[in-house]
């Protein structure tokens, strides 16, 4: 293979790529790590000439083999930079420039330098801008959409080596396309992102039985602006985490047994053996972890409360590798869902069919939108601590997995607004895999009935019925994703066929078709 003389020595062969779960690794034929525009360029066009497929990474932390390839693997690394930072006059927010390889943590650190934060999170910074932004990574809030959905534009380069700018206005169906494209789409090398002023969050933590999470369904998920729930199915608790913008002065953060180092490898070294030598011990893992963490008393109305800085408190401690798979559903399905999942649970543990692990991560968001193509913020009465979003665009990706629900002022939200998601996390303690195809089997199948869709970037199955790749049920191993190509179809409708027109459009020789076994079991592409 001959690469233009300006690609000799910019590529890297024998490079070994694994996510960070350590899942999964990959030998790429040639690695990149662009300093130009000019070598992204060049990149795209060998790739071409060279009829081979070109994935961008970003920092890696997608579950599941989407970032794997044989063939050629890119990273934007050396696209950190900020370019341009525009404060607004009022002070409430800034729409700020950006490289598309900067990582969250650093994007955080120079908002932080100018007074400024991103407006809301999910659990870690650890991503790039790029990669939250292309499978659709969200947090948890009544009032916040997609973390897509603060910014304001993208600068993508396509399949042809042309860039394009992208914005509510200029390019609108391919600035959809972009904002959830699973790289599919173009290379995004920049993009503006709308923040607001640095803010605290004022939380509480309370213990709540299963059952009163159930009969508080209704109240819960508008009674606080950021809000999360871990759900402890054996202990048959929950923790019930909800947080507000405040003036308050910071306090001391929360203590975390956990986050001890004796508590750490303890807790790890205790799956391990539940899941290496004696699995009905989960249980009495999760019931000892709980208690160890959070106490054994219902505490509602009465939680341990925290300020701390928004990064601080929006960010978790994610513990130890893990499988995630999580779905998104309507909210309002919620208790008929988590009474099937808790059923469910608890049938297989008595039959030692299979164990799950903790925590059981019950979110929400509201995604939806008002579509306008107008993005000027509406600033009135409007203080640094008011809640909900100055977005940077009113528009939904086209493959964004969550519900379509009708938009409400926020005033008016309630759980009618609002997508449940479902994160089925399974740990791999000490980098051991735990068992997950009958949880996730059954999983599936509650989150599917209930208007669920998979979340793109995790760990989801599908089935044999929504892609036939030749192979019957006994020989895909524990785990192994089959995909959901047919179903996607159903799932998504014309946006599904839009998105595909513009990415033949805009990738006509299919150079971003890599990992093609992934496109073809999920239908981005046909086998
Ligand atoms: C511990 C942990 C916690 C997490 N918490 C959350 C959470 O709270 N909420 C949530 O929704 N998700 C969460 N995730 C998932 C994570 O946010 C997504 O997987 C995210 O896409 C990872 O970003 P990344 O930079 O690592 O991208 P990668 O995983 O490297 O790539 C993701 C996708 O982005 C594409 N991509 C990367 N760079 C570019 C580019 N320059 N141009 C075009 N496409 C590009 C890739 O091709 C790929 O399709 C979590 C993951 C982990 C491991
Ligand atoms: O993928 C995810 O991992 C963490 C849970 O550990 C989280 O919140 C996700 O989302």
């Amino acid at each position: 293979m001959a690469l233009p003389s300006n690609l000799v020595g910019l590529g890297k062969k024998d490079y070994q790529f694994s996510n960070w779960a350590k899942i999964f690794t990959c030998k790429p034929a040639l690695y990149f790590q662009p300093s130009t525009i000019t070598e992204i360029q060049s990149i795209i066009k060998s790739a071409v000439e060279e009829k081979k497929t070109l994935l961008t990474v970003g920092s890696g932390h997608s579950p599941s083999d989407l970032i794997m390839t044989n063939e050629w693997l890119m990273n934007l690394d050396n696209f950190q930079q900020v370019l341009q930072f525009k404060p607004h006059e009022s002070g409430l927010y800034a729409d700020v420039t950006v490289e598309a390889g900067l990582r969250i943590y650093q994007l955080n650190e120079f908002l932080k330098g100018k007074g400024f934060a991103l407006q809301n999170l999910g659990s870690i910074s650890d991503q790039s801008v790029a990669g939250i932004i292309s499978t659709g990574t969200h947090g948890a809030s009544p009032y916040h959409g997609l973390v897509s959905s603060q910014f304001v534009n993208l600068t993508i380069i396509n399949g042809k080596g042309e860039i394009i700018e992208l914005d509510s206005t200029t390019n609108q169906d391919l600035f959809r396309a972009a904002l959830l494209s699973l790289g599919k789409i173009g290379v995004i090398v920049k993009a503006t992102v709308r923040a607001v002023a640095a803010f605290n969050i004022k939380s509480t933590e309370e213990v709540i039985n299963f059952e009163t999470l159930l009969e508080q369904w209704e109240n819960i998920w508008v009674s606080s602006e950021y809000i999360r729930v871990w759900w402890y199915p054996y202990a048959k608790k929950c923790v019930l985490w909800r947080g507000t913008k405040t003036e308050e002065p910071l306090t001391a953060p929360r203590s975390s047994w956990w986050g001890t180092t004796v508590g750490r490898v303890f807790y790890e070294a205790l799956l391990w053996v539940a899941v290496n030598i004696y699995e009905p011990f989960t249980p009495y893992v999760e019931k000892f972890v709980f208690n160890r963490q959070f106490g054994s008393v219902e505490t509602l109305g009465d939680g341990a409360v925290e300020v701390q800085p928004s990064i601080e408190s929006l960010n978790m401690d994610c513990l130890f590798s893990q499988f995630v798979n999580e779905w998104a559903a309507p909210l309002n399905n919620g208790p008929e869902i988590l009474s099937s999942l808790a059923k469910s649970i608890e049938t297989a543990a008595e039959k030692h069919d299979f164990y799950v692990h903790v925590p059981i991560e019950v979110r929400c968001s509201n995604t939806t939108t008002t579509n306008s193509e107008d993005s000027t913020p509406d600033l009135t009465n409007r203080t640094k601590i008011s809640p909900g979003p100055i977005t940077g665009n009113n528009l939904r990706p086209l493959l964004d997995n969550t519900p379509r629900l009708k938009h409400a002022p926020l005033a008016d939200v309630t759980n009618s607004q609002l997508s449940l998601y479902i994160n089925a996390t399974m740990y791999r303690p000490f980098l051991t895999n735990s068992p997950i195809g009958k949880w996730y089997k059954i999983f599936e199948e509650i989150m599917g009935a209930a208007g669920g869709k998979p979340h793109w970037a995790k760990n989801f199955i599908g089935s044999v019925e929504y892609f036939d790749s030749g192979k019957n049920e006994g020989q895909f191993q524990d785990g192994e994703m089959r995909g959901f190509a047919l179903k996607n179809q159903e799932w998504f409708g014309d946006d599904w066929e839009l998105f595909k027109k513009l990415r033949q459009e805009n990738d006509p020789e299919g150079v971003f078709v890599s990992n093609k076994d992934w496109a073809i079991r999920n239908g981005i592409v046909e086998a």
